[in-house]
């Protein structure tokens, strides 16, 4: 043997070597991930989905399959209502049972109080002091103060400005009706609520239907519409999926929300506080109301002292809550607008319906909190729009500490996910899920405290806006509906599927494209 047959005997042991070390370590890491789901499952007493993989858990399923059709696999093959799995490192318990997410959402809320902490983690100051991102006593505080700007008696004084913005937005579908151009419905709705959200939040009047490119209002847009991008989306996925990333996240101070525009909100709102601050206002919308609540108790302590049960809020909190009212109210009213049209166009039956109510309930007055009460079938179309469309298709929860229900563990400082969109389109629960039937909700009871409906979550941290939007929903559907009649059009889809996975929010392929025709031509 020469030198050359020596040296690549070597070089060939060598290399199976290598290539035996690098099998058995592999076979190693998968052997340590099978223990971890086997232990994992021992503990808990909940059945874990297959092929989890090292650092990776089930993600490449998830990006495979869709999360939701990820869990439904499983959770259909484990035969359970409760599933394990692993984002990267992160241990999630999926929960589809209702008596479980009773104990979750209401009877253990103690011990699951809070979002997931990395949503937090990953928002800079100020935004991260909303009551969204907030957690434990700095969000139970936050919630005592700005519940009461929610009460009936504001949404009251909220009325006529959201009676004014449903006007402008039916003129502008009648304009649409007359020259019979084909609409992209949610653009327009997104106009109405953010004008509405404008107004009952700032007592600004933008009219964004009208002329969409004010200096403020673009800027919102932009928060909105940007994107965040492919590097931020990059560190924020690596962030959700392993925490110890999370520094890195913060260190670059990388933020959801584009700087610029965010620093513009910013501004404006300080100078609207020093301005309510130094000025006495008439106006009673959620800034006033914030305001006033900071300024209602002077003896306390300041707010960094969260268990004393003080009534302040900071300017920053201030411009925190402000923010997150746009953020919570903007997007999820807009898609409930627009699915609710969706479905109206393609089921006149129940649109005939609508408008009759309309007619014999409110006639030519104008809609209120009080008469609007009265229209029981909107309230059903909107419940079964909320079943088959929920805006937010997942909760999450983080859990404080390990607690036993029934014969499950939930260990502390994992995740708890709560699947609302394929809780709805169950079929044990939802005969038939896929069909619009308003008629399930008849009566209103079948489905009160029943955890197979949870479009607004439920418990202490269920939305805080819900009473706002349903009631901006049926102000705004009188008066659209009173004009103008929704019918599809040769672009609008005729079964629609929603998209669950690019996030929390609801979505669609393509932008839901409907006509409109005028109601005065009708009789
Ligand atoms: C159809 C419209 C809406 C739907 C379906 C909806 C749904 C939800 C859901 C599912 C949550 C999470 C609940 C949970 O985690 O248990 C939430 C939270 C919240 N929503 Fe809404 N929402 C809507 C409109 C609004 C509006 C108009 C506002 C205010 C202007 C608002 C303000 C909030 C706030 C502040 C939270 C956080 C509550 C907390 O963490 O304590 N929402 N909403």
């Amino acid at each position: 043997m020469g030198l050359g047959d020596n040296a690549f005997f070597w070089l060939n042991s060598w290399s199976s070597t290598a290539g035996m070390l690098l099998i058995f370590i592999l076979w190693l890491f998968l052997w340590l991930t099978r223990r971890e789901v086997d232990e994992a499952e021992r503990r808990t007493g909940i059945p874990a989905a297959g092929g989890a993989l090292p650092l990776l858990g089930h993600l490449p399923q998830v990006f495979k399959l869709g999360v939701d059709d990820f869990e439904k696999k499983w959770l259909r093959k484990k035969k359970s209502k409760l599933l394990l799995s692993w984002f990267g490192n992160s241990p999630m318990i999926t929960v589809t049972d209702p008596e479980v997410l009773k104990h979750v959402l209401v009877k253990e809320f103690s011990n699951f109080h809070d979002r997931p902490r990395r949503n937090y983690q990953m928002t800079q100051p100020p935004i991260n002091k909303g009551l969204f991102f907030n957690h434990g006593d700095h969000w139970k505080r936050i919630r005592t103060i700005i519940t009461p700007t929610f009460s009936t008696g504001k949404l009251k004084g909220m009325n006529p400005d959201i009676n004014r913005y449903s006007e402008n937005l039916a003129d502008k579908m009648e304009k649409l009706a007359k020259s019979k151009e084909k609409v992209e419905i949610k653009r327009l709705y997104e106009g109405f609520t953010l004008d509405t959200i404008s107004a009952t939040a700032f007592g600004l009047d933008v009219d964004c239907i009208n002329n969409p490119d004010g200096p403020f209002i673009k800027n919102m847009r932009s928060i909105f519409e940007k994107g965040i991008g492919v590097w931020r989306r990059i560190f924020f996925t690596l962030g959700n999926i392993f925490p110890t990333f999370i520094p890195v996240v913060r260190y670059f101070k990388m933020d959801y929300f584009d700087k610029d525009h965010l620093d513009f909100f910013i501004r404006h709102c300080q100078a609207m506080i020093e301005d309510r601050k130094t000025r006495v206002s008439q106006r009673k919308d959620f800034l006033q109301l914030m305001v006033d609540a900071e300024l209602e108790d002077k003896s306390t302590t300041g707010p960094e002292v969260c268990n004393v049960p003080n009534k302040r809020l900071t300017n920053d909190e201030v411009v925190a809550q402000v923010f997150m009212l746009y953020l919570a109210g903007h997007e999820t009213t807009a898609n409930t607008l627009t699915f609710v049209s969706y479905e109206l166009a393609l089921n006149q039956e129940v649109q005939d319906r609508v408008i009759q109510e309309i007619q014999d309930q409110i006639g030519e007055k104008e809609p209120t909190y009080e008469n609007t009460n009265k229209l029981k079938y909107m309230d059903q179309v909107i419940m079964e729009t909320l079943r088959m469309f929920p805006p937010l298709t997942r909760l999450y929860r983080e859990i404080q500490e390990t607690v036993t229900i029934g014969n499950y563990t939930f260990p502390k400082g994992w995740t708890v996910v709560v699947p609302v969109f394929s809780i709805h389109r169950d079929p044990e629960y939802w005969p038939d899920p896929e069909r619009f039937d308003p008629g399930r909700f008849e009566n209103p009871k079948s489905t009160q405290n029943k955890f197979f409906y949870i479009p607004f979550g439920q418990g202490p941290r269920i939305c805080l806006g819900m009473r706002l939007a349903l009631l901006e929903l049926k102000v705004s559907l009188v008066h659209v509906l009173k004009r103008v009649r929704l019918v599809p059009c040769e672009e609008t889809q005729m079964s629609l599927k929603p998209v669950t996975h690019k996030g929390t929010l609801i979505s669609v392929e393509r932008p839901i494209q409907l006509g409109l025709q005028l109601r005065q031509n009708e009789h």
